[in-house]
């Protein structure tokens, strides 16, 4: 039986709450996450305000409700507040939700530490892990930010920022090891076109969002070579089975990887033009390098960061990752991308895969 329920019968008022019931919120990061993010919330009648690093894109939320840059043609609600003081956004927050790039947490995490006033409930929106260390976002949350694991969440699932921006409807999975501070969040982070569901597996809803980015370079990959789409749904379905194996490995439930955190998202990224991650595996599938490909990127692509530390973890546990070994030796420049899929089942270094 799938983990999966909502929240509460609760969950089925989509209007904005009463404004007894709002509470103060904060997003960390201005770019497409944190404001499709940002603008959730405050369509669901929270009282929202973005911490931005540039000043310029603060005054643009506030005077324009808009953010060209990161989400062209979406107007934000005019009550969604923004600054460029961290100490500013911050103070009063009952939760602050993360959406910076993973390699830079740490480094807020630290400055938010002596911010964060007792009881307060952090939630990554992130989903990369760092490179360093391996580390996943919700630990770093815990370990840097000294958020105790029962005040800490994760939301994740099939979520493309610029499809939400323009409100269509869409499921997203919130996780904590403490069920209420699950429900807690789900219950803020919903709205008439985002409904909320709970999950208490904290690493398989967090690996999920992080693993299907490789599998979205890849895809992207195959699909530069110009191969169709029986490839990509071959990379697609031995690719879901490669990193439900490596979840497993780590502490995750099965069921969780086929759920919205795992399946959903692989698909939705996947398929996307709008993905990041497939669209930086499309340029190395037309032959560009790994730096000329980061240069032209001009938004966050994680799973670039990710393949290295997550291959490292792999092999601690003795998973084998053939299509994620692909996309690391592809980023090297040691495999021509057009031999990813033949070697998809059998390769010289790797075992024929189990099953099928
Ligand atoms: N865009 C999407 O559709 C979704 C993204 N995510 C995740 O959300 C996270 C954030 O991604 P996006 O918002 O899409 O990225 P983005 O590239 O659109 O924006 C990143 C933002 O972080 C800011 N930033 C960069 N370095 C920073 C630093 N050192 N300190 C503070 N802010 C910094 C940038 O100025 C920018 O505003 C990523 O982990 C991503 O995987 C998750 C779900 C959906
Ligand atoms: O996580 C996402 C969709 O759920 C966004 O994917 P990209 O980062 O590849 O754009």
């Amino acid at each position: 039986m799938s983990e999966y329920y909502p929240p509460t019968t609760e969950i089925g008022i989509v209007g904005a709450v009463p404004r007894e019931r709002a509470e103060r919120l904060v997003v960390l990061g201005g770019g497409s996450w944190g404001t499709t993010f940002a603008k959730v919330l405050a369509d669901a009648g929270h009282d929202v305000v973005m911490w931005v690093r540039r000043p310029e894109s603060a005054v643009e939320i506030n005077d324009a409700h808009r953010n060209t840059r990161y989400l062209a043609g979406v107007n934000l609600p005019p009550t969604l507040r923004a600054t460029s003081d961290l100490g500013e956004a911050v103070a009063g927050a009952t939760i602050v939700f993360l959406s910076v790039p993973a390699q830079t947490a740490r480094e807020l995490l630290e400055t938010l530490r002596p911010m964060l006033a007792p009881g307060t409930v952090v939630v990554s929106l992130m989903k990369g892990v760092e490179r360093s260390t391996g580390s996943r976002m919700s630990q770093l949350v815990h370990e840097v930010a000294g958020v105790e694991e029962g005040l800490v969440a994760v939301a994740s699932g099939p979520n493309i920022a610029l499809e939400i921006a323009r409100e269509q409807p869409t499921a997203i999975v919130i996780a904590s090891p403490l069920e209420a501070t699950a429900v807690r969040v789900a219950r803020v982070a919903r709205n008439a076109y985002l409904r909320s569901f709970v999950n208490l597996d904290v690493i398989g809803t967090e690996f999920g969002g992080v693993l299907k980015n490789l599998i979205a370079i890849a895809v992207g990959i195959v699909d530069g070579v110009g191969y169709g789409e029986n490839t990509k749904a071959s990379v697609m379905t031995r690719g879901l089975a490669e990193i439900t194996d490596f979840a497993v490995a780590m502490g995750a439930r099965p069921e969780t990887m086929i759920g919205l955190a795992g399946l959903g998202d692989l698909i939705a990224t996947c398929e996307s033009p709008m993905s990041r991650n497939f669209t930086a595996g499309r340029l190395l599938g037309q032959g560009y390098a790994f730096q000329e490909v980061v240069h032209r990127m001009e938004q966050t692509a994680e799973g670039l960061r990710s393949v290295g530390p997550v291959l490292a973890l792999a092999a601690e546990r003795g998973v084998s990752m053939p299509i994620s070994q692909q996309i690391q030796d592809v980023l090297l420049g040691t495999l021509d991308p057009a031999r990813l899929a033949p070697h998809l089942a059998t390769s010289d270094d790797h075992d024929t895969p189990r099953g099928e």
